[in-house]
């Protein structure tokens, strides 16, 4: 696919829902590229925004640097005519530029910066790694402001001023001062992102704060529920959203919240729920038991 201009790109991701696949893994939890393949092709056949390959959902972060490579060829291979791909980009300054010009030397239409691994990182250092990065592409980026590399509101300007193909800031905090803050400086040179886990959750509240998109996880097995939902918030009809919340998002989080890193588990199995078989997590995520994926099966049956 020919680069997208980073400007063009913000405009689409800003206005419709993200899509954030799982990955798919076979018995022997390597990367089984033909029911990933289906799954894309059946993510893209509805009305979405973007395709962020690999990203948290998509167990990125068990992949070394060869399978993401692979992974965000297939995505472009398979979907890349019809939504464009984002690529992840983590680690390390040297390991995220590798991976941003592998991403696009594979076509991908931009760039995911995850924060780097383990150390904590002042706000100076943040913006250094942030715009090594954004240099070292013609991708437009959004940076993903969580863990160990949330971005304050000044860094956010500097690093929108330094780096015209910065497009945007996904959020996995949702500090309401903060983002607040970051918008009433940085307003509209940026997109806001959503992502917290279960982004559904926060969606509503959000879309005051500038944030007129989120990664939603749930797309990946509910994909007509997503866009109902994302619709509701973004016509801001406050009664339908908190229908879908009660009815489906909140029993949903009950289950998620049994064990750490369920956000992404839940959702394999959700997978499995609606017959598409989502496999298995890699280590250190664990799969939900029988008896949640039973659980899950009667409250996605309700709403089906
Ligand atoms: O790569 C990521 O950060 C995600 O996968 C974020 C999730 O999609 C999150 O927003 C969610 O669980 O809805």
């Amino acid at each position: 696919m020919t680069l997208l201009p980073p400007d063009v790109l913000a405009d689409r991701l800003k206005s419709g829902l993200l899509s954030f696949p799982v990955t798919h893994f076979d018995a022997d939890l390597q990367f089984d590229e033909a029911r990933y393949r289906e799954h894309l092709a059946w993510q893209a056949s509805f009305d979405v925004a973007g395709l962020f390959a690999a990203g948290g959902t998509g167990e990125g972060f068990s992949l070394s640097s060869a399978e993401m490579d692979r992974v965000v060829r297939v995505a472009v291979d398979e979907v890349a005519g019809k939504v464009p791909v984002i690529a992840p980009a983590t680690g390390g300054t040297a390991v995220s530029i590798a991976q941003a010009q592998a991403a696009q030397a594979a076509g991908a239409s931009g760039l995911l910066l995850f924060p780097p691994y383990l150390t904590e990182a002042s706000q100076k250092g943040l913006v250094e790694h942030i715009s090594a990065v954004c240099r070292a592409t013609d991708l437009g980026v959004i940076v993903y402001s969580r863990a160990n590399a949330v971005l304050a509101d000044a860094t956010v300007a500097e690093l929108a001023d330094r780096n015209p193909n910065l497009i945007g800031l996904k959020d996995g905090v949702g500090d309401i001062e903060q983002m607040t803050r970051t918008y009433a400086r940085v307003g509209d040179r940026l997109i806001y992102v959503g992502g917290l886990p279960t982004a559904e959750t926060f969606a509503l509240p959000l879309l005051q704060l500038g944030v007129s998109t989120y990664s939603s996880a749930l797309y990946n097995f509910l994909p007509e529920f997503a866009l109902r939902f994302y619709a509701a918030v973004r016509a801001q009809d406050r009664p339908a959203v908190y229908q879908m919340l009660t009815d489906f998002v909140i029993p949903y989080l009950d289950i998620r919240d049994r064990a750490r890193g369920y956000a992404v588990s839940i959702v394999k199995a959700g997978l499995t729920t609606v017959g598409r078989d989502g496999g298995r997590v890699r280590p250190p995520l664990t799969d939900l038991t029988e008896t949640e994926l039973a659980e899950l099966t009667t409250l996605v049956e309700k709403i089906s």
